[in-house]
């Protein structure tokens, strides 16, 4: 037997009504003491009055018994809807601790519902980002997944390599000769094609990661060209110090802003500078760092200076990127005179900035950018676990495929057992304890 769990539900804060909620074998105990009444009906809302220990009255409040199995965790569930704010939630949940529950664990219900096989982990991670999620895009993908549908990818293709293994299994006991001609060939064929298919979800999830976190966008280029200036244009104030001293921005400044239904997550950088300066170094590091970790570069150059090496290492990472990133090049300081010879960065089709226009045209080429980005009904992998899973059984079909054309049925079998364990730990964890405390820490408490 184990513990009757209790929490508050709701968010703490001033709201109409908040819900208790109590699961385990004792609920249904708990839930009569609490209101010196029997003989509840499953599913039903009971308008029910409420005492502590000392009989005092609590609130009047709906109470919904959930019978096991029937529940959100598959145990006994009662829910106490009361009046809201903190103090008369907190007088319930005080009460029914009181009466032999303890105080759930954070992320507590998730996890019995998912012992109690009600979820799979697929749909755990969802919820439990489903909770934190910033914007309606990311809900919508994550209400699809926890709904089940990464659950029913799994399957699938566990299924299909299952199958594989069977027709190995089978073909194990013929002699070679007797195989039809094209058999083992359909069969590396249909494994290419699950390789494809891992490889679409991964490439397509890597390039919308960012609806559900937010995608990173970085600003780069070279001391004093004003990518502080435009940070603080796109906040709408003066997040970070603009100077016309060069070298201003010592640290990497990351800030949030909405751009349409999109979060991004804008990063401004110290400037690029080669020196024997240890700290612009470090400076020079940071930002191809920010790179790296961006989805969208803004590459600044400074139209008001001559062109010099420093824009010349720009342009070096803006080649060298252009292929992984999103790259928006921009040329500021327009109002002033120009000085800066723009022939190597005319490819590149750079926005025309000035003082008085930075944010408007920045964040209609973000938009662009985003929307393109966003595209594709795909299934979304949620978090690098799942991506890395997926990775793993990609790589265990793709060696499988030499063992199978020359025969060799048993390593062929070995591999794709392999594939297989990697693609079910998306759904069921192999190093369960670790996992589990792992994801369900992570949920806020109540839930
Ligand atoms: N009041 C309340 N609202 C809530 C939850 C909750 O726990 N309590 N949920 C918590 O996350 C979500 C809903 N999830 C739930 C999932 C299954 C069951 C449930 O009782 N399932 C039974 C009956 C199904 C049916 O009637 O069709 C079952 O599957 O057997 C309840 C809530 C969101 N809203
Ligand atoms: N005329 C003009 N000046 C600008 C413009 N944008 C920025 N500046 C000025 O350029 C100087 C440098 O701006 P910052 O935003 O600090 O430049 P930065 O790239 O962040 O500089 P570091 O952090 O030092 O690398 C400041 O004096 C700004 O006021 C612009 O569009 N036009
Ligand atoms: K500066
Ligand atoms: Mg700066």
């Amino acid at each position: 037997m184990s513990d009757t769990i209790a929490a508050v539900a709701t968010a703490t804060g001033v709201g109409s009504v908040a819900i208790v909620r109590v699961s385990g074998d004792e609920a249904l105990a708990i839930a009569e003491k609490i209101t010196k009444k029997t003989s509840f009906i499953p599913r039903h809302a009971h308008l029910c009055t409420l005492y502590d220990t000392n009989d005092e009255l609590i609130d009047e409040a709906i109470l919904i018994w959930f019978k096991a199995p029937n529940s959100f965790t598959t145990e006994e569930i009662v829910e106490f809807q009361c009046h809201g704010g903190t103090i008369v939630a907190e007088k319930i949940l005080e009460t029914v601790l009181d009466y032999g529950a303890r105080l759930a664990e954070p992320g507590e219900f998730t996890r019995r519902a998912f012992l109690g096989g009600r979820i799979d982990l697929t749909e755990a991670e969802a919820i439990a980002k489903l909770i934190e999620a910033k914007s309606e895009d990311a809900a919508k993908i994550l209400a699809r997944q926890m709904k089940g549908e990464l659950k029913k990818f799994v399957d699938d293709m566990r299924e299909k390599l299952l199958r594989a293994v069977a027709f190995a299994e089978v073909t194990i006991d013929y002699a070679e000769e007797d195989l039809p001609e094209d058999m083992l060939e359909n069969m590396a064929h249909q494994l290419e094609e699950i390789e494809r298919e891992i490889e679409r979800i991964v490439s397509s999830s890597e390039r919308r990661r960012g609806l559900i976190e937010g995608f990173k966008v970085a600003i780069i280029g070279k001391p004093n060209v004003g990518k502080s200036s435009l940070l603080n244009a796109l906040l709408n104030y003066e997040r970070a110090i603009v100077s016309e001293i060069a070298g201003t921005t010592r640290d990497t400044i990351e800030e949030q802003i909405r751009i349409g239904s999109h979060l991004v997550r804008i990063v401004d950088t110290a400037g690029i500078r080669e020196s024997a300066d240890a700290i612009e170094k470090i400076g020079i590091e940071r930002s191809v760092a920010a790179i790296e970790q961006s989805d969208i570069v803004i590459a600044m150059f400074d139209a008001s200076r001559p062109w010099d090496e420093e824009d010349e290492k720009i342009l070096l990472l803006i080649e060298r990127y252009m292929n992984e990133k999103e790259m928006i090049v921009a040329l500021n300081k327009t109002d002033l005179p120009q000085m800066l010879d723009t022939e190597k960065i005319e490819p590149f089709k750079p926005l025309r900035l000035s003082r008085e226009n930075k944010g408007e045209q920045i964040v209609s080429a973000l938009e662009k950018r985003l929307s393109r980005m966003a595209q594709g009904d795909e299934l979304l992998l949620i978090s690098s676990r799942q991506i890395e899973a997926v990775k793993r059984a990609k790589e265990a079909v793709a060696e499988a495929k030499t063992p199978l054309l020359t025969g060799e049925l048993e390593i062929f079998t070995f591999h794709l057992t392999e594939a297989i364990s990697a693609i079910s730990s998306i759904s069921k964890p192999v190093d369960f304890n670790d996992i589990m405390d792992k994801m369900f820490g992570e949920f806020c408490l109540g839930k």
